[in-house]
C-alpha cells in the first residue's frame, strides 16, 4: 500500500469514528499515525510513491529565506519579479510556475532570499500538482508569504492553512510549553499541574508507542493541551512559521473593501502588478523574520551602518556575534563595548553572554589588543 493510500484509509476511519471519551485514545492513535505518514510524504521518508518530498533544488543564500505560497495564479511570480528584480514568468493560466525560483531582496542591510513556488491546490497529500514539494520547500523557509487573490473568497485562506497544518507547518503559533525528555528506562511518565480535557496517560502513552519512544518524561505546562500538540512535541516534526497574508490584486477592488481587509491581523494588501504598498509589505516581512542588525565598530572608527551583521533573534548573545564574524574570535575575546538599547550606559563594557538588541553597536576588544 502506498503512503497516500494509507493516509486515505486512516482519514476514512477517523471520519467514521464518533468522537467521545471511549474513542479518544483510538482517535489519538490515528492522528499520530496520520501525522507520521504525512511527514513521510514531505520529508522523503520510506516509499512515498513517486517523488516524495523531493522538494526543489534551491540552495539557501542570504540572511533568511521567505517562501511565496498560494493557489495558482494569485500573483506569486509577479510579486517575486517586482520585489526582487528576478524575472519569474507570470501569465494568466494556472501552474505557470513549475519549480522554485529564488530572488534576492536587499532590505535594511540584509539579504533576504525570496522563493517563488508553484501554485498549491487542495489535496496536496494526494500528490496532486506539486503540493507536496511546495510544502517541503515551504518548511525550509524562515517565514512565508501566503499570497491571496483579493477578488476571490477570503475563505480560501483556511484551505491553504489546512494543507500546511497537515504537514506540520504551524501558522503564526508559538511552540507550546511541553517538556519532552527521552530516557533510557522507566517507561513513559506524563505530568501536568493543569486541567487536561483532551489528553490523559493512555493517550500520551499510545502516541509515544506510535513514535517508538518507550521511555520518556512528558510535562505539559498549560491547560487543555490537544492531541495534536502532544504529537508535535513527541514527533518533533512541527515548524513554527511566521506568516503574512498578502492580499494581492487590490487594484481590482473598491476602496471600502480594501479598508475592511486591511484591518485583519497578519494581512497586508498589495498590488504586485503596480508595486502598490510594497513599503508596508517589506516592513512586515522584516518584522516577521525576526532578525537583528548589529553594527560592528573598529577601534577609533565610526561603525559601518551600511553593512550590519544579521543575527536571528532567539536572543542572540555577544558570543553568537563572535561566531558569525570569525570561528576563532571567541578564543581571543576579552570584552566588548556596546552602545544601544541593550545597555544602560553608553557605551557599556559587557561579557560574552550579554544579550544583544536590534541596532546595537559593538566594539570587540581582544586579549592581545
Ligand atoms: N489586476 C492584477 N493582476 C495581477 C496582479 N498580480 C498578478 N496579476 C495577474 O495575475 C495573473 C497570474 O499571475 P502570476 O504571477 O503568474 O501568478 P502565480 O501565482 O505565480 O501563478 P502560478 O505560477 O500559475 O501558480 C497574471 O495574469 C498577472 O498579470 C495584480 O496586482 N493586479
Ligand atoms: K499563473
Ligand atoms: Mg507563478
Amino acid at each position: 500500500m502506498s503512503t497516500e493510500e494509507k493516509i486515505k484509509d486512516i482519514e476514512a476511519e477517523m471520519a467514521k469514528t464518533q468522537k467521545n471519551k471511549a474513542t479518544a485514545k483510538h482517535l489519538g492513535l490515528l492522528k499520530a499515525k496520520l501525522a507520521k505518514l504525512k511527514t513521510e510524504l514531505v520529508s522523503g521518508g520510506k516509499g512515498g510513491g513517486g517523488g516524495a518530498g523531493e522538494g526543489f533544488d534551491v540552495s539557501k543564500s542570504g540572511d533568511t529565506r521567505v517562501g511565496l505560497v498560494g493557489f495558482p495564479s494569485v500573483g506569486k511570480s509577479t510579486l517575486l519579479s517586482q520585489l526582487t528584480g528576478t524575472e519569474s514568468l507570470a501569465a494568466a493560466y494556472e501552474f505557470t510556475t513549475l519549480t522554485a525560483i529564488p530572488g534576492n531582496l536587499f532590505y535594511r542591510g540584509a539579504k533576504l532570499q525570496i522563493v517563488d513556488l508553484p501554485g498549491i491546490i487542495e489535496g496536496a497529500k494526494d500528490g496532486k500538482g506539486r503540493g507536496r514539494q511546495v510544502i517541503a520547500a515551504a518548511r525550509t523557509c524562515n517565514m512565508l508569504l501566503i499570497v491571496l487573490d483579493a477578488s476571490k473568497p477570503i475563505t480560501l485562506k483556511k484551505k491553504l492553512e489546512y494543507e500546511l497544518e497537515g504537514f506540520g507547518v504551524r501558522v503564526n503559533k508559538v511552540k507550546p510549553e511541553i517538556r519532552f525528555h527521552k530516557k533510557d528506562r522507566g517507561g513513559v511518565t506524563f505530568r501536568s499541574l493543569h486541567p487536561q480535557r483532551y489528553i490523559d496517560d493512555d493517550i500520551v502513552r499510545s502516541v509515544c508507542s506510535e513514535y517508538k519512544v518507550p521511555n520518556a518524561d512528558i510535562e505539559v505546562r498549560f491547560p487543555h493541551c490537544t492531541v495534536d500538540q502532544i504529537i508535535d512535541a513527541i514527533s518533533n516534526r512541527a515548524v513554527y512559521m511566521p506568516v503574512v497574508y498578502v492580499l494581492n490584486k487590490i487594484d481590482a477592488l473598491p476602496l471600502p473593501e480594501i479598508e475592511l481587509l486591511c484591518s485583519y491581523r497578519h494581512f497586508v494588501p498589495i498590488s504586485a502588478r503596480t508595486a502598490w504598498n510594497f513599503d508596508e509589505l517589506k516592513e512586515r516581512i522584516w518584522e516577521y523574520c525576526k532578525m537583528l542588525r548589529i553594527y560592528t565598530k573598529p577601534k577609533g572608527e565610526i561603525p559601518d551602518f551600511d553593512s550590519p551583521i544579521i543575527l536571528h533573534a532567539r536572543k542572540p548573545r555577544i558570543s553568537d556575534l563572535c561566531d558569525r564574524i570569525h570561528r576563532t574570535l571567541i578564543e581571543q575575546y576579552k570584552f566588548a563595548w556596546v552602545w544601544g538599547s541593550s545597555v544602560k550606559h553608553q557605551p557599556q563594557k559587557v561579557g560574552k553572554d550579554h544579550f544583544l538588541h536590534d541596532e546595537d553597536v559593538v566594539q570587540i576588544v581582544k586579549n592581545n589588543g
